[in-house]
């Protein structure tokens, strides 16, 4: 019998490329058995929102969407219009089906509470990630993360249903708005990515069970960061660049995530002495990533901490984030221990 390289486990349909992300859904819904179909729909309206934010961000430069909106977000950050865009057409999409009771997203100050206490999800979204390539036509992204509330049904929402660490999620993923079009998540059952077919209005199955090579030679980091770096981060680039490895830095977290997944890498966003929190946001972008990274095989944390065990304290809380192939984080991780005690040391 010929082997299909693309079906890793013979005979099961839904791992044949070029299912439908729906099918797909539907046929991996087998793994929940409680599984009442609401976490399936909430993923269909993702795709559904992330296929509309895909027409808008196409065609940005001919309609009058790119370029600032003239109000900052709770973190003072400008907002450019398509960030609201993507904001409105998921917030949207996810308060429409019943299934989600609140919503944090990173264009929002406080919680969405959907004033629907008969929904069980609670979902935490970048709307938009790499706001600053919007204009210059470079990749750009969607992150998502979905939890169970842990306050029963029907009863209103409270902090412990938003302020859960991300080992909580029951599905995470991003959305890809690049050459093509990509979704990738994970329910907790490894990780799958899927292409969209604009023209049929449809993703289809195209990276089935996603593995993050255990090392690469590719590292992601701001270098015009570097005079603000601790000793530690500074002693790890100037190792990978002993070892030859490639700097590639998009600017757009999901993008460069991405391009590590598949071909092997580490991104960093450090502590600097100006943020000692890092840049990026816990509940909405670095619990998703991390969820996806150990599905695939890799490793997430904060220089010390994994990611997905940190508690959260506040909506919109910074992390510094060591995300990629396991090897590598734990070398950076390794190096950043090192460079502690010596300066522990020295200062004795
Ligand atoms: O410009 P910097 O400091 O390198 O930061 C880039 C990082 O900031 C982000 O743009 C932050 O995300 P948002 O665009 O969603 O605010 C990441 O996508 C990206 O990795
Ligand atoms: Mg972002
Ligand atoms: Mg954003």
């Amino acid at each position: 019998m010929k082997t299909d390289p693309y079906q890793p486990n013979q005979g099961n349909l839904a791992y044949s490329v070029g299912v439908t992300l729906d099918r797909f859904i539907k046929l991996k819904q087998s793994d929940f058995p409680f599984a009442s179909g609401e976490l399936s729909q909430i993923l269909r309206d993702i795709a559904l929102a992330s296929k509309i934010v895909n027409r808008e961000t196409n065609r940005a430069g001919l309609s009058n969407i790119g370029g600032a909106f003239g109000q900052t977000n709770v973190q003072g950050e400008e907002q450019q219009k398509l960030d609201v865009i993507a904001n409105i057409r998921f917030m949207r999409a996810l308060s429409k089906g019943g299934e989600v009771c609140a919503i944090v997203s990173e264009e929002e100050d406080c919680v969405i509470d959907l004033q629907n206490n008969s929904g069980k999800y609670v979902v935490a979204i970048d709307p938009l990630d790499g706001s600053s390539n919007i204009d210059v036509n470079i990749s750009i992204g969607t992150i998502f993360s979905i939890y169970r509330r842990k306050t029963p049904v029907g009863s209103p929402i409270t902090t412990e249903d938003v302020m859960q660490p991300g080992n909580q999620q029951v599905a995470a993923g991003y959305v890809l708005y690049g050459s093509s079009t990509m979704l990738v998540y994970t329910t907790g059952f490894g990780v799958n990515g899927f292409t969209y077919e604009a023209s049929l209005g449809e993703f289809f199955l195209s990276h089935p069970s996603i593995k993050a090579p255990e090392t690469g030679k590719i590292y992601s980091i701001n270098e015009g960061l570097e005079l603000e770096w601790e000793a530690g981060v500074k002693s790890f680039v100037k190792d990978c660049k002993e070892k030859k490895y490639q700097s590639r830095y998009i600017g757009s977290l999901v993008a460069d995530f991405h391009r590590n997944l598949l071909k092997g890498g580490i991104y960093l966003y450090p502590a600097t002495f100006n943020n000692p929190s890092g840049k990026l946001r816990l509940l909405y972008e670095a619990n998703a990533l991390a969820f996806i990274i150990e599905q695939a095989g890799g490793k997430a944390s904060d220089g010390e901490n994994r990611i997905l065990d940190i508690q959260p304290e506040s909506l919109h809380q910074r992390t510094p984030l060591l995300i990629g192939s396991k090897h590598m984080v734990e070398e950076a991780e390794e190096l950043f221990r090192i460079s502690e005690s010596e300066i522990n040391t020295l200062s004795r």
